[in-house]
């Protein structure tokens, strides 16, 4: 029987900082909300190819939840989070309560994400990406990791963290890895688990309108967006927040070459989110 090497769990910032002295570089970090899924071992495994030491931090945000969204019902599965991680060989687990990350008696400095940080979900969850970028930059601050890797399902989050390595000369290279999608295409999210089945059935109409947009793609950015629109309108059970072309950094979609097309809509009252690469225009 082969016996799997149980991560080492840190509840404090003391403790994260004692382990991760002792950690051989190169070392990574992943940033997760835990109900671990698919995607996020996806994450584990490629950090675990690109550095000698894995840290994972499972931790709910309090932030980056707006008044009236789901930060007290989000999921939270410690004890197979704890699992899949030692399955997937991580090194050091983060896995603090609000009040390490928070401590009582801060001044209440935030990162500020900039006018990126308030279109798309910015738009739809104000100081989201307030929230977010904060939570990073203590990371960041307390692993001092030499990678990070982040799921390009959350496109926004992943172009504003890059953003934030870039422009703050954080010293780290920031990773996106490719979305990691159910057989139907439907891209794997914790919050699925609130899907009922019939609910589950129709979002796949999220992904198979992306995948029809992005076919679409060599007659130009109307027709994406127009064949994009049409799937989403034979399921009316979307409720549609927004559905957007862009460049690949979110600025304004070019008339030919690379672009990123993306959704956000909801079946019944789960919000979901996802995105797909479109190249515009005729193919060389
Ligand atoms: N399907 C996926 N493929 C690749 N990466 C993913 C996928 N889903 C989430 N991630 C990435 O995992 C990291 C942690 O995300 P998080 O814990 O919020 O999971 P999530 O499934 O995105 O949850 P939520 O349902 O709250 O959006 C993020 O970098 C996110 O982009
Ligand atoms: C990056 C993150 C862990 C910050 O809380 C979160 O936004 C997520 O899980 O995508
Ligand atoms: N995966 C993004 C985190 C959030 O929706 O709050």
């Amino acid at each position: 029987m082969s016996v799997i090497a149980r991560p080492a769990v840190a509840e404090s910032v003391a403790e994260l900082r004692r382990l991760r002295a002792e950690l051989p570089g190169p070392v990574a970090l992943v940033p997760t909300m835990g109900a671990l899924h698919e995607g996020h071992r996806t994450l584990v495994r490629s950090a675990r190819k690109q550095a000698g030491s894995v840290v994972v931090s499972v931790f709910v945000n309090p932030t980056q939840f707006g008044p009236g969204e789901d930060f007290d019902r989000y999921p939270r599965t410690w004890d197979a989070d704890l699992d899949a991680l030692a399955e997937e060989g991580a090194d050091v687990v983060f896995h603090p309560p609000v009040e390490e990350v928070y401590p009582p008696g801060s001044v209440g400095v935030t990162v500020d994400p900039g006018p990126l940080g308030s279109v798309l979900e910015g738009a739809v969850r104000p100081g989201h990406f307030a929230g977010v970028l904060t939570v990073v930059a203590k990371l960041f601050g307390l692993v001092r990791p030499d990678v990070a890797l982040f799921g390009e399902k959350d496109y926004q989050q992943l172009t504003l963290i890059r953003a934030m390595a870039r422009e703050l000369a954080l010293g780290l290279e920031v990773v996106g890895v490719p979305t990691v999608r159910e057989d139907d295409g439907m891209a794997l999210s914790s919050r699925n688990r609130y899907l009922s089945p019939d609910e589950r059935a129709r979002a796949a109409g999220i992904s198979r309108a992306l995948r029809e947009g992005a076919a679409a793609g060599p007659a130009g950015a109307d027709a994406v967006l127009a064949a994009a629109r049409d799937v989403l309108a034979s399921a009316p059970e979307l409720v549609l927040d927004y559905l957007e072309l862009t460049d690949p950094d979110l600025g304004p979609a070019p008339a030919t070459g690379p672009a990123r097309l993306l959704v956000a809509a909801r079946a019944g009252s789960t919000r979901l989110i996802d995105n797909v690469p479109v190249t515009l225009g005729a193919p060389a």
